[in-house]
C-alpha cells in the first residue's frame, strides 16, 4: 500500500485491524486506534482512514445509548453547528455517518490533547504562554460568533491543541444559534463549566457568556484553578453571583485589569471581542510566535527584552 507522502508515515501498528469501521456514504474503510476518553455519550478514538491514511479523533455514540428521540437531536444539533465552522482555532468536522449499532462524528486529531492536561503537568502557564493562546481563542471565538453561534461551554478540556500547539476549541454539545439580533437565550440544556451569572439566574444569556468563560480560562491558566472554585458547586454558584474572587500576588496588573473586565457581573459591561486584542494585557508584553512542544511538561524562558 502506498505510504500517503505528505504526511509523516503513520505508525499503523497503533491501530487494531481487528476493528474496522466502515462508511458506506463516502466508501471510507477506518481502523480503531487507541481509546482517547470518554466525551458525554461517546467513547473516542484514534481512527485511520484507510483510504488517505490520515488520523482522525472519532466520537463513536452507541445509538442504544441514544435511544430518546431528544438525544439523538442533540447529537444532530451538535453536528449541525461544528459542520458549517471551518477556522484555524476551531476543531474541524470530517464526516457524520451511522451503522447498525453507532452514529460515529469523526473530527481534525489533535495530537497533544488539552490545556487540562498542559495545566496538570505544569500547574500555571507563564504569561508569555497565556498571551499566546489567549490570542488564539478570542479569535476563534469571534469566528463562532460571527457565525452567530454562542459555545456556551468554553473550558480547559476543550481547548485541545494539535502537534503545532495551535489551538482548537471543541465540543459544541452545548452550542446555540442566535437566531435574531439581540435574542437572549433563556435555558441550556445541560450544566456549562465556567458558567456565567446570568446563565446561572436564567436572567437570559448572549454570546457575553463566552467572554465570561474565556476570563475564567485566563485565570486559571495564569493561577492554576478556576477563579470561583469551591469545595461545593453550592459554594461555587454563590461565588459567582457575589462576583468574589482574588488573584494571588504574582499575578501582573494588565492580566488582573483583563481577568476582571471579562469577569464582570453585567454582561455588558464585558468587553467586546472585536476590542479584546487591543487590551493593555495583550499588547503588554512578551508574545511568543510560536510554542514548542515541550511547553507541555516544561516551562520556557523566553528571552528577556529590556524595553528602550
Ligand atoms: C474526539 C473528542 C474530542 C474532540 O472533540 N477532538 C476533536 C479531539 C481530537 N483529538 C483528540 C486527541 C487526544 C489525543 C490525541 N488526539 N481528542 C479529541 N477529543 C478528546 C477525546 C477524549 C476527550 C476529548
Amino acid at each position: 500500500r502506498e505510504i500517503n507522502k505528505d504526511r509523516e508515515n503513520v505508525n499503523i501498528s497503533n491501530f487494531d485491524p481487528n476493528y474496522i469501521i466502515y462508511d458506506s456514504s463516502t466508501d471510507t474503510t477506518y481502523l480503531r486506534g487507541r481509546l482517547l476518553g470518554k466525551g458525554g455519550f461517546a467513547r473516542c478514538y484514534e481512527l485511520l482512514d484507510l483510504n488517505t491514511d490520515k488520523v482522525y479523533a472519532g466520537k463513536i455514540i452507541a445509538k442504544s445509548r441514544i435511544a430518546k428521540p431528544h438525544q439523538k437531536q442533540k447529537i444532530l444539533r451538535e453536528v449541525e453547528l461544528q459542520k458549517e465552522l471551518k477556522h484555524k482555532h476551531v476543531v474541524e468536522f470530517h464526516s457524520y455517518f451511522e451503522d447498525e449499532e453507532n452514529v460515529y462524528i469523526v473530527l481534525e486529531n489533535c495530537n497533544r490533547k488539552s490545556l487540562v492536561h498542559m495545566l496538570k503537568h505544569r500547574k500555571t502557564l507563564t504569561e508569555p504562554e497565556v498571551r499566546y493562546f489567549m490570542t488564539q481563542l478570542v479569535e476563534g471565538i469571534r469566528y463562532i460568533h460571527s457565525c452567530n453561534i454562542i459555545h456556551r461551554d468554553l473550558k480547559l478540556g476543550n481547548m485541545l491543541l494539535n502537534d503545532d500547539m495551535q489551538l482548537k476549541i471543541a465540543d459544541f454539545g452545548l452550542a446555540t444559534r442566535v437566531e435574531y439580533e439581540g435574542e437572549k437565550k433563556m435555558t441550556v440544556c445541560g450544566t456549562p463549566n465556567y458558567i456565567a451569572p446570568e446563565v446561572l439566574q436564567k436572567r437570559g444569556h448572549s454570546f457575553e457568556a463566552d467572554v465570561w468563560a474565556m476570563g475564567c480560562v485566563m485565570y486559571a491558566l495564569l493561577v492554576g484553578h478556576p477563579p470561583f472554585e469551591t469545595a461545593t458547586l453550592k459554594e461555587t454558584y454563590v461565588r459567582i453571583t457575589g462576583n468574589s474572587f482574588s488573584f494571588p500576588d504574582y499575578v501582573s496588573l494588565s492580566s488582573r485589569n483583563f481577568i476582571k473586565k471579562c469577569l464582570a457581573h453585567e454582561p455588558e459591561l464585558r468587553p467586546k471581542l472585536d476590542e479584546v486584542l487591543q487590551d493593555e494585557f495583550f499588547s503588554s508584553g512578551h508574545m511568543p510566535s510560536f510554542l514548542s512542544v515541550s511547553c507541555c511538561t516544561n516551562a520556557p524562558r523566553f528571552p528577556v527584552y529590556t524595553k528602550f
